[in-house]
């Protein structure tokens, strides 16, 4: 895991302002080797301190600069409460929220517009695995981004979460992961090969103290996005501590 690591917590509609305090307090006494993102609820994000030693995310942000869109976040107004990241694409978004992978495309390039970083959650279903379609599936959701803009990669990060590992405690093996991590640069290294070698690949799906040191001494895995377990915040600052090499 060359690149710095990056291990992010998406609290999804979870939290209060008292796990604001206890996580923002956990993380204090993190160095600088690892950097650290929080994704809380966005009602949540004005709770954090100015002063932290990890940067905030939105859950989702609108493709729209603003206007009539009841309901949905500008990278503006995420920007205004502290975020400088925000989650894109995620499969729960996708799911419930019947979001396209043009949307997703839109809402990467507004993200970066408008200056924050997305993370662009991308992943296959069980299914999907089981019918050996992994690498096709992930290859259509990432062309629906770069094929187009390839000059979005070198500011993105990616997310890979197979949608069978998340909330299932059922995590892909470190190798699984690995072989995928690297199908999914070697993938982007077709749009913008420099930016491929450049840029964290994240895992998640079911990702814990027990289990994250071993994904992270995978050569293609650059930290984490982290659910379930980033709501215990000791938990949490293990898996941040187990990504320093
Ligand atoms: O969806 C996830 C993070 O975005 C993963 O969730 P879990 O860590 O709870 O499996």
């Amino acid at each position: 895991m060359a690149l710095k690591p990056l291990i992010a917590a998406n609290w999804k509609m979870n939290g209060n302002r008292e796990l604001v305090s206890t996580v923002t307090e956990a993380v204090a006494s993190l160095s600088s080797a690892v950097d650290v993102l929080v994704c809380p609820p966005a009602t949540l994000l004005p709770a954090f301190k100015v002063q932290r030693n990890f940067a905030l995310g939105g859950q989702d942000v609108s493709a729209a600069q603003a206007g009539a869109y009841t309901g949905q976040l500008s990278v503006a107004l995420l920007k205004e409460a502290s975020a400088s990241y925000c989650l894109v694409g995620h499969s729960e978004r996708r799911q419930y929220q019947f979001e396209s992978d043009s949307l997703i495309a839109q809402k990467v390039a507004a993200a970066i517009a408008g200056g924050i970083t997305p993370v662009l959650c991308i992943g296959e279903t069980l299914a999907e695995r089981q019918q050996e379609k992994t690498e096709q599936v992930l290859a259509k959701q990432l062309a629906a981004v770069y094929a187009s803009q390839p000059e979005l990669l070198s500011k993105s990060v990616i997310a890979y979460e197979p949608i069978w590992a998340i909330g299932t405690g059922e995590s892909a093996t470190p190798e699984q992961a690995q072989l995928t991590h690297a199908f999914i640069r070697a993938e982007l290294s077709r749009y913008d090969a420099e930016a491929a070698t450049q840029l964290r690949i994240l895992y998640g799906g079911s990702v814990n103290a027990a289990n994250s040191a071993a994904l992270f001494a995978q050569p293609d895995i650059n930290g984490a996005l982290v659910g379930g377990a980033s709501l215990k915040p000791d938990e949490f600052v293990q898996i941040c501590l187990s990504a320093k090499d």
